[in-house]
């Protein structure tokens, strides 16, 4: 059996009396990206935030490594291997970008950080040069490296991103998926959310597609076009239960 670093079985979740999510199971392995994809409102950012333990699930399970996190909170979810990048741009703005790092790894001693953020200026030779400078002065490709970067601080094994693309020009986006590809190479089990199907697609190894709160697709990549994510956007893909 494939080791599966991130179990989501049977999920329902919401917000108060609003269910968003139905009965979803998602997996991610090792050296894999698994790529969510949906319309608008299908639920993806629900998804990753009822995984991290910010929105609380209503039913189901949540396996990190193994262990059942359906109930931890999120700040140990989060030391156990789990990280999320969110949406949009989540640096400091008027912070250094080695402040920001610093900040990715809080809760290590003064050395683990230290080296923690030697290993990132590695990874982003980039935010080394500009480790003194406020992220507010980076370009917007650069504060989501940035924010990337900080999430990795930790050294997760689980890195969920949702929507790294957003806003960034197409140019950025092929340097951005190249870094996503190089964390999965590294033995990161990738969680990506994206509304950029084909680009999504083009670094996939597993995809999943909501509808409505609803698995409609959860297959390898090789098995998924983009015409039939299309299809579902546009309703006519394969019918919900
Ligand atoms: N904090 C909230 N309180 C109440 N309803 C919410 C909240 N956040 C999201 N929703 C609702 O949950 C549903 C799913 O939203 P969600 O943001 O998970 O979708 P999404 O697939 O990430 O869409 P998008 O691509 O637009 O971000 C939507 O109907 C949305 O209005």
């Amino acid at each position: 059996m494939t080791e599966l670093y991130l179990r989501v079985e049977n999920l329902v979740s919401g917000y108060g009396d609003l269910t968003v999510l139905r009965d979803v199971a998602l997996s991610a392995s090792p050296g894999k990206i698994t790529v969510v994809l949906g319309a608008n409102g299908a639920g993806k950012t629900t998804l990753l935030s009822t995984i991290t333990g910010v929105v609380k699930a209503q039913a189901g399970t949540i396996e990190l490594l193994g262990q059942d996190v359906t109930r931890t909170p999120t700040h140990l979810r989060v030391r156990q291997g789990l990280a999320l990048v969110q949406e949009g741009k989540r640096v400091f703005r008027q912070r250094t970008v080695e402040e920001n790092l610093a900040l990715g790894g809080r809760h290590l001693g003064r050395r683990d950080r230290a080296a923690a953020i030697e290993v990132a200026y590695r990874r982003f030779p980039v935010l080394k040069d500009k480790s003194r400078q406020k992220a507010a002065l980076l370009s917007g490709g650069q504060q989501q490296m940035l924010a990337i970067a900080q999430a990795l601080v930790p050294e997760p094994e689980v890195l969920m991103l949702d929507e790294p693309s957003a806003g960034l020009a197409p140019v950025i986006v092929k340097e951005l998926l190249a870094t996503v590809r190089t964390l999965r190479d590294e033995g990161k089990a990738v969680v990506l959310v994206e509304q950029l199907v084909g680009e999504a697609l083009s670094v996939a190894d597993q995809v999943l597609v909501l509808n409505r709160g609803h698995v409609v697709i959860d297959e390898p990549a090789s098995a998924v076009t983009e015409d039939d994510v299309r299809a579902i956007y546009l309703g006519v893909g394969a019918m919900t239960t």
